[in-house]
């Protein structure tokens, strides 16, 4: 994954982030929902549902996790086959972390135009108001930051975070093909697989995210809605409320917490690829007075400079490719500056008949 990125990153000083420390909401933080965001549409009878709870080990699982790609554009799984040791050895030393003293945290900010490290949510610069949460991304070995914030103690960390990293990897790898034969498309059908078919050419960030209670939480945002620039995203939280998805777009629906599960999403890349019958779906992170929060979004994004378009198997003439075709290193670049960084790449509808579906 590329390092560097556009002018759009959000830095932060130690003078204007010590959470923790503010007994009242500043201002800065008191969150209105800019208009670029999509309004609510008005129903009269709520949605009740809860988000598709799939137990990976059966064999109905790859069935179940096309239904819910294809109405949610998320599940949570268990029995995914990630030892729950590992998830809780990199959920502790994300506590950890975030824990320390803000000079500490600050020694390893993100550098300008980069995304690893400390800082907050990137999105944020599309937002009137801050955010009332704070975040780390790793990005291949995080030893450089580790040695700043742990002097004596960062190897075992990193270890533990390559170690994640590993295990996530073949984790996406596997949920990739399922989302994929789902739609009918088989392992000769992508060329982008890597030459074991595990899309372990793929590239990943771990994007670590802390809440803290928060002393006004119905007037704060934890992270703004937001559409992930990903394949697929893969998260823990841990057993706290917070992560909300959008339903159809028009309910808010809480992602309840269930121990040891993951939180898989649909990012935009896949929404490409699938020519838009798996949607990424619009989520945000609330936060609450009491408890602090932290989540692990396992960000999984397609090779480099690979161009990702709506796949040829799903294309007819009465189903046109939705969008043109766009290497995740270009799409980020147009996502730092548009909000809504699909319709900037969608083939509108004079274009349409002009494309030729082969
Ligand atoms: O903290 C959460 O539950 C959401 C995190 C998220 O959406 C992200 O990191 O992109
Ligand atoms: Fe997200």
């Amino acid at each position: 994954m590329a390092t560097t990125q556009t002018h759009h990153s959000v830095h932060i000083t130690h003078k204007d982030h010590d959470l923790d420390s503010l007994q009242v909401l500043p201002d800065s933080y008191q969150w209105v929902q800019p208009d670029l965001f999509p309004s609510l549409q008005q129903h009269s009878t709520p949605l009740s549902d809860t988000l598709p709870l799939i137990d990976l080990s059966l064999p109905d699982a790859p069935d179940l996790i096309g239904k819910a790609l294809r109405t949610w554009g998320s599940f949570q799984i268990i029995n995914h086959g990630v030892p729950l040791s590992l998830i809780h050895a990199a959920q502790s030393s994300a506590i950890d972390l975030f824990a320390l003293p803000t000079p500490y945290k600050l020694k390893a900010s993100r550098t300008p135009g980069t995304f690893p490290g400390y800082g907050i949510a990137r999105i944020n610069s599309f937002f009137p108001k801050r955010m009332w949460s704070e975040s780390f991304t790793i990005m291949g070995s995080p030893l450089e930051h580790f040695r700043h914030l742990w002097p004596h103690d960062y190897s075992k960390r990193c270890d533990i975070m390559a170690e994640y990293d590993r295990e996530l990897k073949s984790l996406c790898g596997r949920l990739m093909w399922i989302a994929l034969s789902e739609l009918g498309i088989t392992r000769e059908d992508i060329n982008w697989a890597g030459p074991n078919e595990d899309f372990k050419t793929c590239n990943a960030a771990t994007q670590l995210n802390f809440y803290p209670a928060c002393p006004d939480p119905d007037r704060a945002m934890g992270l703004g809605a937001h559409t992930d620039t990903t394949l697929l995203t893969v998260l823990h939280q841990n057993n706290t409320r917070g992560l909300q998805i959008l339903r159809e777009g028009r309910q808010w629906v809480t992602v309840e917490p269930v121990a040891g599960a993951l939180v898989v999403q649909v990012g935009d890349m896949l929404q490409i690829v699938s020519n838009g019958l798996y949607k990424s779906p619009f989520h945000q992170a609330v936060v609450n007075r009491t408890q602090k929060r932290l989540s692990v979004a396992y960000l999984f994004v397609p090779p480099e400079n690979v161009e990702m378009s709506p796949h040829k198997k799903l294309l007819n003439p009465t189903q046109p490719p939705l969008y043109r075709p766009i290497s995740w290193t270009d799409f980020i670049r147009i996502k730092s500056n548009n909000f809504d960084g699909l319709s900037c790449i969608r083939v509108d509808v004079k274009d349409e008949k002009q494309v030729k579906v082969g």
